[in-house]
C-alpha cells in the first residue's frame, strides 16, 4: 500500500488569498456569494460555536487514537466506525486513521461503541451538542448565501439540510507524524494524508487543531495551503451545491499532506440532504430548463453513484448535460 505521490509544489506567496467571512455581519453574505464562486471555500469567524465544546470533543478523539491499534480495529465498519490507511471502499488510502459517523443518530446508539474511552458518556454528549451547534452555524451561512444571491425565501437551501431525515456525517481525522517524508530543504512533502477530492454532499464544515495540511485547488489547477486556525471553521462547496447553483458556486478540489512532526486532528461535519430530496438547479437561478448543465437526480442516486467512486474521480461528470450541438446546415 503506497501513499506516496510525486512531489508537492510549496505555494508560493506567504500571504493567504483565502476569504474571511465574519458571520456575525449580515452584510457579509456578498463576500461570501464572491467566495463561493471565486474559490468555493472560506473561513467563518465570529460564530458561536463554544470552544471548551470543541476541545472536549478534540481531547475525546485524540485519546481514542492513542489507544492500541488492536482496541481501535474493533470498532472497525464500512463506512462507519474505525478506519486506518483505507479510505472508502475503492483502493483509495492515505496516512489517515479516522472515524466516520453518520450525524443524524443519537451518537448514544452509534453502532459503534465509545465505551473503550474514560468517559464515554462526555464524549457522545460531545458528539451531539457539536453536530448540533455546527448544524446551526450551517444553517445560518445557508441563509446568508441566500440572501447574498437574492433568494427567496432564505431557507431555500437551509431546509435541506436542517430536517429530521436529512443524510449527515461527521468525521474525525487523525494524521499522525510521518516518519517517510522527505525532510529536503526545500520543503516539499511527497506523502499524501487524504488525496484530492470533491466532497459529495451539500457543503462541509471543517475545524482543525493548528496543524497546517489542507490544502485546496485554484481554478488555475495551482494549490494553496490553508493557514491552519483552531478558533474558525472552513466551508467549502460541496458537489450537490455545485449543482442546486447551476455551477455558479464551485466544489472545491481539496488534499491533505502529512505533517514530519506534528500530528493533525480535524473534524468535518458534511452537510447532506435527505436521500429522497431532488437536486437539481434551483429555478430562480435560470430562466428555462434548457439552461441547466446537470441531469436531475436524488441524493441518494448520487451518493451511490459517488460511492462507486475513486477519490479524485469527477463524480459530476455523469450527471452533466450533454452540450447538443445543432448546426446551421443539418
Ligand atoms: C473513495 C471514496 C471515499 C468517500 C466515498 C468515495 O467512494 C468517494 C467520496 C469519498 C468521500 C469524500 C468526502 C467525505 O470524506 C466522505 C465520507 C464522503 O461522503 O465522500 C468520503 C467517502 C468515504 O470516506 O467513505
Ligand atoms: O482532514 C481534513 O483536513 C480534510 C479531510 C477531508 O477533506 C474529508 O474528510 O473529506
Ligand atoms: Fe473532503
Amino acid at each position: 500500500m503506497t501513499v506516496l505521490s510525486k512531489p508537492v509544489e510549496v505555494p508560493k506567496s506567504r500571504f493567504s488569498p483565502i476569504p474571511v467571512i465574519d458571520i456575525s455581519d449580515p452584510e457579509s453574505k456578498h463576500a461570501l456569494v464572491k467566495a463561493c464562486e471565486d474559490f468555493g471555500f472560506f473561513k467563518v469567524i465570529n460564530h458561536s460555536v463554544s470552544s471548551k465544546l470543541v476541545s472536549v470533543l478534540e481531547h475525546g478523539a485524540v485519546e481514542f487514537f492513542s489507544l492500541p491499534t488492536s482496541r481501535k480495529t474493533q470498532v472497525a465498519g464500512c463506512p462507519f466506525g474505525y478506519g486506518i490507511r483505507a479510505i472508502g471502499r475503492n483502493g483509495d488510502v492515505g496516512w489517515v486513521e479516522y472515524l466516520l459517523m453518520n450525524a443524524n443518530l443519537d451518537f448514544g446508539s452509534h453502532p459503534f461503541p465509545l465505551g473503550r474511552l474514560k468517559n464515554p458518556e462526555t464524549f457522545r454528549n460531545a458528539l451531539l451538542e457539536y453536530t448540533t451547534s455546527v448544524r446551526k452555524m450551517t444553517c445560518h451561512v445557508l441563509e446568508m448565501m441566500t440572501d447574498g444571491l437574492g433568494i427567496k425565501p432564505r431557507n431555500t437551501l437551509s431546509k435541506l439540510v436542517s430536517g429530521e431525515n436529512t443524510d449527515s456525517l461527521f468525521r474525525i481525522n487523525h494524521y499522525p507524524p510521518c516518519p517517510l517524508i522527505n525532510n529536503n530543504t526545500n520543503g516539499d512533502n511527497n506523502v499524501i494524508g487524504f488525496g484530492e477530492h470533491t466532497d459529495p454532499q451539500i457543503i462541509s464544515v471543517l475545524r482543525s487543531n493548528n496543524t497546517s495540511g489542507l490544502q485546496i485547488n485554484l481554478s488555475d489547477g495551482s494549490w494553496i495551503s490553508v493557514p491552519s486556525d483552531s478558533s474558525s471553521f472552513f466551508f467549502n462547496v460541496s458537489d450537490s451545491l455545485q449543482v442546486l447553483t447551476n455551477g455558479r458556486f464551485k466544489s472545491v478540489k481539496h488534499r491533505v499532506l502529512a505533517n514530519s512532526r506534528k500530528s493533525r486532528v480535524s473534524m468535518i461535519y458534511f452537510a447532506g440532504p435527505s436521500l429522497t430530496q431532488r437536486i437539481a438547479p434551483l429555478t430562480c437561478l435560470i430562466d428555462n430548463e434548457d439552461e441547466s448543465l446537470y441531469e436531475e437526480f436524488t441524493w441518494s442516486e448520487y451518493k451511490n453513484s459517488a460511492y462507486n467512486s475513486r477519490l479524485s474521480d469527477n463524480r459530476l461528470q455523469p450527471f452533466e448535460k450533454k452540450a447538443v450541438k445543432i448546426s446551421l446546415n443539418d
